[in-house]
């Protein structure tokens, strides 16, 4: 019999980045979907529900224990008002979650099978039952450059985000796309004028970008449009962003190397930087390796690595078409190029990689997952 999965914040933007996935790789067919809601219980469930076509109550804990497994991409608060109650309730069944809130705990893995199948595995071995996908910027960045980590090449790395509106929610995208759509109608008529001065226009836009209402910036605080803001996330108080602090902590635990912190730990550090792009984070890598490896051999290590990685030659032609959240964006290809031997020494290495954030940084592992566990 096809085990009960149930599905909570399938209809919010990474949930519905989910559906998209699972449809597309045929996950319905082989369970029984359940679906729930925190705004619409007794409503009708999407074509994809079977035998029970109406919506649950996504926070009911008896229906929630009915599932052998859930899946959910309804966020932290959710997460922390739902999750313990129903393990209370004395709830044995396997928590995939997108939320950040499980992943640090003990008896939580952090879930990216293409690079810590060996850690997810033991896991389930020693009877696992809590799955969470890892912070986007980390997720994709490792899909990218997790081999050199899986040869114990890596001594330190520090990483330069760009980072995509969508990693705020659905409202940040918005917010992104209409602040430009003001700078662009402050500056309409001079910018349909070719003889118009640009330092005329650049002064109509600052202006402009300085006055935008509070509801104009309402999610991000300030104009992002136009501009960029280096911080995500909270305030450590330690002059780290919690963005920041993830990079290190959570590769740790991807890989399989404590908590993050402890001594086979492996120092990963840099700053990360909200910019006008939608959905894909890009990041420019620094490592310092163990020893000197040539480039080439450095290329062939990623290429091997997973069938979705794809290494762009460091040329300009091949970096500006291939290397761009605008072509990465909807596919799950995973690009890394610009790799090449840094000035300080032949151990020093740098790299640019891109993902769609939506896919590799929060939906996909989250399938990838509930596929494992139906074929464990
Ligand atoms: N955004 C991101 O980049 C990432 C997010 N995550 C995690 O996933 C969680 C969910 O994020 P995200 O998908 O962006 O959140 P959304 O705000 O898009 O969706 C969350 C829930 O909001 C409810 N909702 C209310 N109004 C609407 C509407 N108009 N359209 C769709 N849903 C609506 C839905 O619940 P209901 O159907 O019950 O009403 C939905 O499941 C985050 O809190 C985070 O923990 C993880 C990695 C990346
Ligand atoms: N913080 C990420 C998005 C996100 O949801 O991260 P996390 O899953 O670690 O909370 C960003 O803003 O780009």
């Amino acid at each position: 019999m096809s085990k009960l999965v149930g599905l909570v914040g399938w209809r919010g933007m990474v949930g519905s980045v989910l559906m998209d996935r699972m449809i597309e790789e045929k996950d319905f067919d082989l369970i029984e979907p359940l679906f729930f809601s925190t705004s619409n219980a007794g409503g009708k469930a999407p074509a994809q529900a079977k035998n029970e076509t109406t919506l649950q109550d996504a926070f009911n804990i008896d229906a929630l224990k009915r599932c052998d497994i859930i899946i959910t991409a309804q966020g932290g608060d959710y997460t922390t008002e739902v999750f313990p109650k129903l393990r209370a309730a004395g709830w044995n069944g396997h928590w995939i979650d997108a939320a950040s809130t499980l992943r640090m705990e003990k008896d939580a893995v952090i879930i990216l099978d293409p690079v810590n199948m060996p850690v997810i595995k033991d896991a389930l071995a020693n009877g696992g039952k809590n799955w969470v996908g890892g912070n986007c910027t980390v997720s994709c960045m490792l899909m990218g450059v997790g081999a050199l980590y899986k040869a114990g090449l890596v001594e330190w790395m520090s990483t330069q985000t760009y980072q995509a509106a969508s990693g705020g929610g659905a409202q940040h995208m918005r917010e992104l796309l209409t602040q430009y759509g003001t700078l662009n109608a402050e500056v309409k008529a001079l910018l349909d004028d070719p003889k118009s001065a640009i330092l005329e226009i650049d002064r109509k836009v600052i202006a402009k970008q300085r006055s935008l209402s509070a509801a104009e910036t309402a999610n991000f605080g300030v104009p992002l449009g136009g501009s960029l803001i280096p911080w995500i996330d909270k305030d450590l108080g330690n002059g780290q962003s919690k963005e920041e602090w993830k990079g290190m902590a959570e590769t740790n635990k991807i890989l399989g190397l404590g908590e993050g912190f402890g001594s086979a730990a492996i120092p990963v550090d840099g700053f990360c930087v909200r910019v006008g792009a939608m959905r894909c984070h890009s990041q420019a890598l620094t490592f310092k390796l163990k020893k000197d490896v040539p480039v080439a051999d450095l290329e062939a290590m990623i290429a091997a690595d997973n069938e979705w990685v794809k290494v762009v030659p460091n040329t300009r032609e091949a970096t500006i078409k291939d290397l761009t959240p605008v072509a990465v964006t909807g596919t799950m290809t995973i690009p890394v190029g610009r790799i090449r031997k840094l000035a300080m020494g032949p151990e020093y290495v740098g790299a640019f990689t891109i993902g769609d954030q939506l896919l590799w940084g929060a939906a996909e592992p989250l399938r990838r997952m509930l596929r494992i566990l139906l074929s464990a």
